[in-house]
C-alpha cells in the first residue's frame, strides 16, 4: 500500500463558522474517497485547503510523505495535485487535443513529444480520441466533463480532486463518465465530491460524510449510504430513494 495523502487534525474557521473541524483521513494510491454532506458542510473548502487556496488554522497535509501545508497552490500543483470542477472551463477556441496538450505542457510540465504522447494517451483513456480535432467550445456537456477530467489527468497528478463533476448530466451520461473515472482510478489517489449516490457507490472505496466541517462518518460506500442518519440528515431523502 502506498500512502499518497495524509490529512491530520485539519481545522479552519471563517469567523464563527467552522468549515473544517479537526479533520483527519488518509488516502492510498488507487483509492477513491467519496465526500458527501449537506450544502455548506465544508466539502469544497476541504478541497481548497488541500490545493492551498485556503490556509488552515491548524493541522497538516502530507502529500507523498512531504508536508505541503505551507506550500503555495502552484507549488502543490507541481507536486501532483490535479482538480476538475463542476463547470468545465476549457479554452473554447482550441481543439480538444490542444486543450489537453496545454494541460500536459503547462500544468504537467511536459515538453513537445512527451506532452503530445501524454495528451493522446489521456484522450484515449477518456474516450475523447475521436473528438480530438473538434473545438472544445462546441462540445456537448458530457464531452466537456470528459475534457475537464482529461485536463486533470494530463497535469500528471498523483492526487485528483473532483468537485461535483457529474452534476448536470443525464443518468446515462453519469454512467458513461463514471465508467471513465473508474477505468483510470487504479493509477491515482482520488477525492470525489458528488451529490449522486450511485456514482460514488460505483467508484469510491470509502465515503466520508461531512457536516459543519466535521467528519461524521467514514466507511465503505454501502455501509455509509445505508446508514439511516446519512439518508435522513445529510442527504435529505428517505431510505428507499437510494439505488
Ligand atoms: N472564503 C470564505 N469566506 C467565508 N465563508 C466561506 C468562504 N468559503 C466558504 N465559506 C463558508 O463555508 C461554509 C462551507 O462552504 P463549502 O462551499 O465548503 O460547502 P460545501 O459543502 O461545498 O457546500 P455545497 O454542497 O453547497 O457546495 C459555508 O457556510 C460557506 O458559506
Amino acid at each position: 500500500m502506498v500512502e499518497v495523502l495524509n490529512v491530520s487534525s485539519l481545522s479552519k474557521s471563517f469567523g464563527a463558522i467552522k468549515v473544517a473541524d479537526d479533520l483527519s483521513f488518509q488516502l492510498e494510491l488507487g483509492e477513491c474517497l467519496g465526500v458527501i454532506g449537506p450544502n455548506g458542510a465544508g466539502k469544497s473548502t476541504l478541497l481548497n485547503l488541500i490545493v492551498g487556496l485556503i490556509r488552515p488554522d491548524s493541522g497538516r497535509i502530507i502529500l507523498d510523505g512531504s508536508d505541503i501545508t505551507g506550500l503555495r497552490p502552484h507549488l502543490r500543483a507541481r507536486r501532483g495535485i490535479g482538480r476538475a470542477f463542476q463547470i468545465p472551463q476549457p479554452f473554447p477556441h482550441l481543439t480538444v487535443y490542444e486543450n489537453v496538450l496545454a494541460a500536459a505542457t503547462f500544468a504537467g510540465g511536459m515538453h513537445e513529444d512527451a506532452a503530445a504522447e501524454a495528451a493522446i494517451e489521456v484522450l484515449q483513456l477518456t474516450a475523447l480520441f475521436a473528438k480530438a480535432e473538434l473545438l472544445a467550445g462546441g462540445l456537448p456537456l458530457i464531452d466537456r466533463k470528459r475534457l475537464e477530467f482529461a485536463k486533470a489527468l494530463a497535469s500528471q497528478p498523483r492526487l485528483i480532486l473532483l468537485d461535483e463533476i457529474a452534476a448536470g448530466l443525464t443518468e446515462p451520461e453519469v454512467a458513461r463518465l463514471t465508467e471513465v473515472i473508474g477505468g483510470v482510478k487504479a493509477g491515482y489517489a482520488m477525492i470525489w465530491i458528488e451529490h449522486i449516490p450511485h456514482a460514488l457507490r460505483a467508484v469510491a472505496d470509502r465515503i466520508l460524510v461531512l457536516d459543519f466541517g466535521r467528519k461524521v462518518l467514514e466507511g465503505a460506500p454501502g455501509e455509509v449510504m445505508d446508514s439511516p442518519a446519512v439518508r435522513r440528515i445529510y442527504m435529505g431523502f428517505a431510505a428507499d430513494d437510494v439505488a
